[in-house]
């Protein structure tokens, strides 16, 4: 198959990027790299891209056909999401409309959403079943719902057929292949672990432990990113099969308390991990923790590594073998694979000569501010050439208030999943 996968420089789509190339399939990562790694990308191509931007999408939607595309990019942080929704339902949900127009445009009906737990908020039955009503307490939940409902309606309309993940809380790594987790900054729960044990952080902080759970903290379900990315393979072969859209949570159906799993990294690392308790974070629900058997009954899926001590050692191999991460790389030109990255794939031509050529990118928007005397900042966005007020009223560009100087439009914080 050719498959486009969105934010496959992120955690998770560098995952299931590597399987699906190591498989056969033709890959091509699309990622805006503002929060992947190029390093990540092990073998697919990789062409840089911003969802939000319609021409960037263009570009990497060249040299087609595509049979489907798994589509990972987005913002997807809790915290941040209460703090910023503005850039989450530009980022999630902004950039996937632009994105299943694209495939509108380009003939691709098939499309796996990477999904959340967060789309259920405070449940009130666990494990959780795809049948509860979802009821997100955050706008990052929120926006990946909104996503889903976009698709739903767009296969009742255009046919699409597609099939939503929802992941509950992924760890792990797969240091045989070189792939793991660098976010910056770090806000999950086993990586900051383990950044403690390795002496790059003072201590680790429990978000409240006045929740009602056994010992007063969330609790979660945790799964092996490998284990998540082996489902979007078996989602992909569903949909190529002439399968149904389906919704599918993916856990392990046991919840581990964040006290626990602190034990758990202390227990597998054999460091001392200092521990503070400090208040809740806004937007977490005590207990999520899943239902998987739809997607075992349908699909077969079977996680292969349930153990959280299988997820955190595995974490800590990649992570002593990257103290600091992924290097840092250019992120290159939109529309183009940055320097360092295998060459996007092309579609074989008839006459066997590979004569596609990536269509010519429209002109970039730019971006000019003004410092207003309040101290904020008054950001426009223009053609080069044209001042910021005519490109916006003729030629369709925004102005933003009080955007930070040197963000993009959201914020430039798409980051990958
Ligand atoms: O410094 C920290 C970081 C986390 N936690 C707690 O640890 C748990 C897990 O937090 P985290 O690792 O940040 O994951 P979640 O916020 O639960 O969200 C993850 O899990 C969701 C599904 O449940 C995914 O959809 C999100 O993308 C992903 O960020 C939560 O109870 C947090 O309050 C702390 O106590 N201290």
């Amino acid at each position: 198959m050719r498959i486009l996968v969105t934010g496959g420089a992120g955690y998770i789509g560098s995952h299931v990027a590597a399987l699906l190339h190591e498989r056969g399939d033709t890959v091509r990562v699309v990622d805006d790299l503002s929060k992947g790694h190029v390093e990540a990308v092990k073998g697919p191509g990789l062409i840089r891209a911003d969802l939000r931007r319609p021409q960037e999408l263009e570009a990497a939607f060249s040299g087609g056909p595509w049979d489907a595309v798994i589509h990972l990019a987005a913002s997807s942080l809790v915290g941040e999401s209460m703090e910023a929704p503005a850039r989450y339902y530009e980022n999630n949900v902004v950039g996937g409309f632009h994105l299943v127009e694209a495939m509108r445009r380009h003939g691709v009906t098939r499309l796996v959403f990477s999904s959340t737990a967060a789309v259920y908020g405070e449940p009130e039955r666990v494990p959780i079943v795809e049948e509860e009503p979802p009821r997100p307490t955050n706008p990052y939940g929120a926006t990946k719902l909104a996503f889903e409902e976009m698709l739903h309606w767009y296969g009742e309309a255009y046919g699409l057929r597609s099939v939503s993940l929802r992941y509950f809380n992924v760890a792990g790594a797969d240091p045989d292949r070189g792939l793991g987790e660098d976010h910056h900054p770090e806000t999950h729960l086993i990586p900051i672990l383990l950044e403690v044990a390795l002496g790059q952080r003072e201590r680790f902080q429990v978000f409240g432990d006045d929740y009602p759970t056994a010992d007063g903290t969330c609790i979660r379900d945790y799964i092996h990113v490998l284990d998540l990315a082996e489902a979007h393979l078996l989602a992909l072969d569903h949909l190529a099969r002439g399968g149904a859209s389906r919704t599918y949570n993916l856990g392990n159906g046991a919840g581990f308390s964040v006290r626990e799993v602190c034990e758990a990294a202390r227990r597998v690392i054999g460091r001392p991990i200092p521990t503070v308790v400090g208040p809740r974070r806004p937007g977490d629900p005590p207990v999520l923790v899943a239902s998987s058997e739809r997607i075992r009954a349908e699909l077969g899926w079977v996680p292969r590594r349930p153990s959280v001590e299988e997820m955190i050692e595995s974490a800590w191999h990649w992570r002593l073998a990257h103290p600091d991460g992924f290097p840092a790389k250019g992120r290159g030109e939109p529309g183009k694979a940055p320097q360092g990255a295998a060459e996007p794939p092309r579609a074989p031509s008839p006459s066997g000569a590979d004569h596609l050529a990536d269509p010519p990118l429209p002109p970039r928007l730019t971006r000019s501010q003004e410092r207003k005397a309040d101290g904020r900042y008054l950001v426009y966005y223009g053609f080069p050439g044209e001042s910021a007020w005519e490109e916006g009223a003729r030629a369709g560009g925004r102005p933003v208030d009080s955007a930070t100087p040197g963000a993009s439009p959201s914020g430039e914080d798409e980051s990958c999943v």
